[in-house]
């Protein structure tokens, strides 16, 4: 990483020095402070009142047995996490990921990361993050279901509508959401669908919430193609990833006119000629929860799958990474650069490494952070809230209305707050200077707490 200048890097080495072994959250850390020299510049009075130093400091970090029985009667035993990063805005707001890769740095990344793309929506939620080290790979209903009781058997005391307000992020679909709020339920006795989002239809779910973060990062390139008087038009577009983020980024892509002609999972990628068949894909996605190669046996000739080399090296005018962090790094960029793409947007929460988001900058390709781009679906879930609030459940046609809006506003905040500092065209200072300033005006009024 870069070195920062004064005394944002006095602060960035404190931050490294209290957190140690978490390269993620440094990571994370990094990405926004080198935004904030600009600001600092103009408002000296962030720094004065420990703004920034208690930006880096979760409020509240809960860590967590989570003890349960597989069914050959083992007991296993997982760690849970709840990162309550900032409430300056409103309740603690994220996701819930379960993947084997979590601990305390993923989590603090996630949580820190969603402090800044939450104060974008506009809505009234603050940043949190959480999960587990649990893999659901390979796990029957029944354990997903003991694993997730187990889990919420614990984190129950901590949420609530006013309080906590977690929804789902790798690993955790609609199935786990059920299984959790059903022991919400059960322990508290209290119908409290405000306490989680993400919820099936037919329970204080929200139309538009499991197509929202897809949907919602393809509004936002949309935008960014219209900025320069352009649209999807056939363009040729690489989707990494094959989950929640990356089928809807995919369905949005095909909607607009584009044509999506790769896509992946960690096995490898799959090239279609053709495009990708939305619903070939589902079927080995969702259905069969099959591997990514198993798409070509949909497809005959005009896909192949690869499993080798970089889902980067197909040639794209835009590329929208929806896996996993630092899975597109300088390498990946540089091809991506060499064969002309014109726009990466992050579907994924810091998909990019500093290396690879340098890169663009120095090309000249158009980068939209995560914290913007992906916005949608925690905006969806606020819009769910606002449902749960009032008992009321919206159209499809409306809440998408509300999504697409919401992606057009944070895309405008962008880029006006860009050229406000000086810096036209630049996402990532516009994103990060827009946000840190939302959310350290909100904590400046309310005290040093
Ligand atoms: N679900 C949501 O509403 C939101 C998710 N995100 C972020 O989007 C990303 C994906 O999340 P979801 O789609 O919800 O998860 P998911 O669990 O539905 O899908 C993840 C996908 O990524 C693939 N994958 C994992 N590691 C990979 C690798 N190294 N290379 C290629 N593919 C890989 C998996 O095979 C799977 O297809 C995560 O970074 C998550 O934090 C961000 C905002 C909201
Ligand atoms: O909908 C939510 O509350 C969480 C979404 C999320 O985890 C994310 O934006 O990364």
């Amino acid at each position: 990483m870069t070195r920062l200048d004064g005394k944002i890097s006095d602060l960035y080495d404190e931050v490294v020095a209290r957190n140690p072994g978490e390269a993620e959250f440094h990571q994370a850390v990094h990405e926004v402070f080198d935004s904030l020299g600009l600001v600092l510049a103009q408002h000296p009075h962030y720094a004065d009142a420990g703004i920034i130093k208690r930006l880096c400091e979760p409020e509240r970090q809960i860590i967590f047995r989570v003890p349960w029985v597989d069914d050959d009667g083992r007991v296993q035993i997982n760690r849970g996490f709840r990162v309550e990063f900032n409430s300056a805005l409103g309740p603690y707001k994220g996701g819930l990921r379960f993947h084997p890769t979590v601990y305390l740095g993923v989590m603090k990344f996630l949580g820190f990361e969603q402090i800044f793309k939450n104060a974008l929506t506009g809505l009234p939620i603050g940043g949190g993050k959480g999960g587990a080290d649990f893999d659901p790979k390979g796990r029957s209903d029944g354990e997903v279901m003991r694993f997730c009781q187990s889990f919420m058997t614990e984190l129950y005391r901590h949420i609530g509508e006013y309080t906590d307000v977690p929804a789902g992020d790798t690993g955790v679909g609609g199935r786990e959401i059920g299984y959790l709020f059903g022991q919400y339920k059960r322990i508290t006795n209290r119908y409290e669908s405000g306490v989680l989002t993400g919820k099936g239809l037919a329970w204080g779910g929200s139309q538009v919430r499991t197509e929202a973060t897809g949907y919602g990062v393809v509004y936002f390139v949309q935008e960014m193609l219209a900025a320069s008087g352009a649209q999807f038009d056939g363009r040729r577009v690489v989707v990494s990833g094959s989950g929640n983020v990356a089928l809807h980024a995919i369905e949005k892509v095909q909607q607009l006119g584009g044509h999506v002609v790769a896509c992946s999972d960690s096995n490898g990628y799959v090239i279609d000629d053709k495009g990708i068949d939305l619903a070939a894909l589902k079927q080995v996605k969702e259905v069969e929860r099959g591997r990514i190669s198993d798409y070509v046996e949909h497809r005959g000739e005009s896909a192949r799958s690869v499993t080798s080399g970089s889902i980067w090296d197909v040639p794209a005018d835009i590329a929208i990474p929806c896996a996993t962090q630092n899975e597109l790094d300088a390498d990946g960029a540089q091809a991506l650069i060499d064969n002309g793409c014109q726009i990466v947007a992050e579907g994924a929460n810091m998909p990019c490494t500093p290396d690879a988001i340098r890169a663009f900058a120095r090309a000249g390709v158009r980068f939209a952070p995560g914290k913007a781009a992906n916005a949608g679906g925690v905006a969806t879930s606020a819009l769910e809230m606002q449902q749960n609030a009032s008992r009321d459940s919206w159209s499809f046609e409306h809440t998408e209305d509300r999504l697409s809006d919401i992606m057009s506003a944070i895309h405008h905040t962008c880029l006006a707050t860009a050229d406000e500092y000086g810096v036209p065209g630049d996402y990532v200072l516009g994103a990060n200077i827009a946000s840190f300033t939302h959310v350290a005006d909100a904590m400046l009024s309310l005290g040093v707490i």
